[in-house]
């Protein structure tokens, strides 16, 4: 009846549903397909993938380490940093704010959206066996069937590829081509079928597949060609990748890196919790490719002199549904606007929404749409399973989780979401006193503790992440088997990228979503939406019921756990709270005796050194008396090598002038002439001049003493030992003469 109204049934709709409980065992149970739905997968086949494509193995070639070293380098600096106090603490508290700000932008994390758990009572509590979903809410597959209307005309069409295109046919440059291999690709993805030829052509894109299907080197490969075919002419940053998350962020330059391996393109990372100077330094060389968060982005463009944008040729906008966001929305358009407006624009994502096809139309020239997958497709090998929560049975959750499908059922490599950092955390410590292996993946972490936990979770050091949305974008974890959903996430698209963390690059893969009464108009679209078969879990009660008394036993040391973290937390704030007190002391008794870097660079300190030598040569030149000085004091000075030549060659260069000037100068007139023939002709001989008698010398002295001398006639001394007369007339009389009138 419902096929009459074009309408998809629920499970509850279709007669034909089989759920399966799952037995006491662990053995796994069949999925529960609804039999309309594989009659309508028969006819779909698999369009997603065409028959002949082969995801290549990694081969062990295609190793993070060497990507992720200059990402831990970063964050090494940024906690000496902060462990040595360096910063003052206006820089500091800025440092952190901005942090904040930018996990909590990156999380999507909503305390309040925490699920409210209802504590009906238990009477309603049917047998587990029937498991139903009420009928379908018109409204609201009314509103899902929006998303797969027809593009708005603006967009050309490039979403038909051909199937048989290789990398080889790519046109792409062989430095490319080799690390194609190197990273184990045999065949390119649809998505990088679609996309490369269109982005080798410079043309704005608009693309969307299902996760993990490649969307990353689609967008890289033909950015980095272009950077090859046309090189640059002056050390700009040239490609501009904007990402939602830190960790996506770490992920795409680690792409970036490994396809330029056999290039000269270089990359840098600016994601927020990493630091901040060595960014900057980076920046300042301007590296060809940028990868960056929209508020550390931002934060350099403010701080960072000399870096800008205007030199942008690519913008590409990973995951912009997400970025468009509200936090990010503001942020974003600001870049956008700051970059070249010749750029060539690529947005990309596995979901998009209403506010993309907005962003598009204001930032996207003439653009090509590629939409291999519809909107919100999952991944093609995915098999979603569903367990349903009564409205009594709310407080089962977390028995459910870590008892029968953690402790029974799928016991490694498995994520689990929760929708608050609270809430993951809590389960961290439960599965943990349980005695599972598991790590946290959340906001509250620092940088280092996120990036530590998806290292062990890829290590196999842990079986369960736990984690919020921030790790539900865009991560490529190899291996994960299942992903599990604590409560349902507030959108379908945030469904569709949680369990896009699984069934990833060709392989298969699992979803378990734990959905309560409130989220069931959810659950109904995404049954509409499945291509593959979608399954009802049920589990046995009596499991769920011992779970249920052992957590309630671990309960108070949960409580012992979080107060222990409450008080070393407090510990540690009184701790730093110490520190930048007496930092704030030593600060104001240097501010005292400001040190001379204040006042002058090395550099600055090294002319004024030089001028001050050059200052007491010149003086030098001008007197015995002074020359003789700076000779002296000139040999106690430590010049460097670099000072003494510079040294050397202006000393030169300043006698040379001085020689120079006083030749222009008009020769004094002299009482013997300079060239006297006759000593001349002696000195040529070898023989001594004679002798200048007494007379000769008083003439011919022209010394500024003589002339005084001269002017003055003789001194008292001399007119005494002459016997002349006494200076009659002198201005000055002695006081004695003076009284003896
Ligand atoms: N041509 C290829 N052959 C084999 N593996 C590939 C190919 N292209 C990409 N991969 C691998 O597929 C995985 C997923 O790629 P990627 O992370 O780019 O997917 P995505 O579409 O961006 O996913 P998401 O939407 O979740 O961000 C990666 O491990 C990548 O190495």
């Amino acid at each position: 009846m419902l096929s009459d109204f074009d309408l998809i049934g629920t499970i509850e709709d279709d007669t034909d549903v089989h759920v399966e409980s799952e037995s006491g065992s662990d053995g796994e149970e069949q999925p529960i397909v609804l039999n309309k739905e594989r009659r309508a997968l028969k006819g779909r086949g698999n369009g997603v993938f065409s028959f002949d494509f082969e995801f290549g193995e990694s081969e062990g070639l295609y190793s993070e380490d060497w990507a992720m070293a200059s990402v831990m380098a970063q964050l090494k600096k940024r906690e000496k940093a902060h462990k040595e106090g360096k910063k003052s603490d206006a820089q500091v508290t800025k440092e952190e704010e901005d942090g904040e700000e930018d996990e909590d932008d990156e999380d999507g994390d909503n305390e309040d959206n925490g699920h409210k758990e209802e504590d009906g009572n238990e009477s309603d509590n049917g047998d587990d066996e029937e498991d139903e979903f009420s009928s379908g809410d018109e409204e609201v597959l009314k509103k899902a069937g929006k998303s797969n209307r027809n593009p708005e005309a603006f967009f050309e069409d490039a979403s038909q590829y051909d199937e048989n295109l290789t990398f080889q046919d790519m046109n792409l440059s062989r430095p490319l081509l080799k690390a194609i291999t190197t990273m184990g690709f045999k065949q390119p993805t649809p998505i990088q079928k679609a996309c490369v030829p269109v982005g080798l052509l410079g043309k704005d894109i608009c693309a969307c597949a299902a996760t993990g299907t490649g969307k990353t080197a689609a967008f890289m490969l033909p950015v980095l060609e272009r950077l090859l075919y046309k090189p640059r002419e002056t050390q700009v940053t040239r490609v501009l990748v904007l990402v939602p998350t830190r960790e996506l962020g770490i992920q795409v330059h680690s792409v970036a890196r490994h396809l330029s391996q056999f290039t000269n393109i270089t990359t840098c990372l600016a994601v927020g919790g990493l630091d901040l100077k060595s960014q900057e330094a980076a920046l300042r060389a301007g590296p060809d490719i940028l990868i960056a968060t929209p508020g550390r982005l931002i934060d350099h463009l403010h701080n960072t002199p000399s870096f800008e944008l205007s030199q942008i040729e690519v913008l590409i906008l990973d995951e912009a549904d997400r970025m468009l966001d509200e936090y990010f929305e503001e942020q974003m358009k600001e870049i956008i606007r700051l970059c070249s407006y010749q750029r060539q624009t690529m947005l990309f994502s596995a979901t998009m929404s209403e506010e993309v096809k907005d962003l598009a139309s204001v930032s996207l020239k003439q653009p090509v749409r590629i939409f291999v997958n519809s909107n919100t497709d999952v991944a093609p090998y995915l098999r979603q399973e569903f367990v349903r929560i009564r409205p009594a049975r709310e407080g089962d959750r977390e028995a459910i989780v870590a008892a029968a499908l953690l402790t029974r059922t799928f016991q490694d490599h498995v994520m689990l979401f929760t929708q608050t950092k609270k809430q993951a955390h809590r389960m961290h410590i439960l599965l943990g006193l349980i005695g599972l292996k598991v790590g946290e993946l959340h906001g509250n972490l620092s940088q280092t503790q996120r990036l530590e936990s998806l290292r062990r979770f890829k290590d196999e050091q842990i079986d369960i992440l736990v984690a919020t949305d921030v790790a539900a974008r865009g991560l490529d974890i190899e291996g994960v088997k299942t992903v599990i959903n604590f409560t349902m996430p507030n959108t379908v698209k945030h469904y569709v990228h949680r369990v896009g963390r699984t069934a990833r690059a060709g392989k298969v893969g699992r979803s378990v979503s734990l959905v309560g009464e409130s989220e069931r108009k959810m659950l109904k679209e995404i049954v509409k939406k499945a291509k593959t078969p979608v399954k009802a879990r049920v589990l046995p009660q009596e499991v769920i019921l011992k779970f249920r008394d052992l957590i309630e036993k671990l309960e108070k040391d949960i409580y012992a756990v979080l107060r222990l973290e409450k008080e070393e937390k407090e510990m540690v704030r009184s701790e730093a709270q110490i520190n930048s007190a007496q930092k704030r002391l030593t600060q104001e008794a240097d501010e005292k005796q400001p040190a001379r870097t204040w006042f002058q660079s090395h550099d600055e300190r090294k002319k004024e050194r030089m001028s001050k030598a050059l200052q007491d040569f010149d003086l030098a030149l001008r007197g015995k008396k002074k020359r003789a000085q700076f000779l002296k004091e000139g040999k106690k000075k430590v010049l460097s090598a670099e000072e003494r030549a510079q040294f050397e060659m202006l000393k030169s260069q300043m006698y040379a002038e001085r020689v120079a000037k006083r030749d222009r100068k008009q020769k004094r007139a002299r009482a013997v002439p300079e060239d006297d023939p006759k000593k001349t002709a002696l000195k040529q001989k070898g023989g001594k001049p004679s002798k200048k008698s007494v007379f000769d010398k008083e003439l011919t002295n022209v010394s500024k003493k003589a002339l005084k001398q001269y002017r003055a006639g003789p001194s008292f001394e001399d007119r005494k030992r002459l016997g002349l007369a006494h200076k009659k007339g002198g201005r000055f009389k002695s006081k004695a003469k003076f009284r003896r009138k």
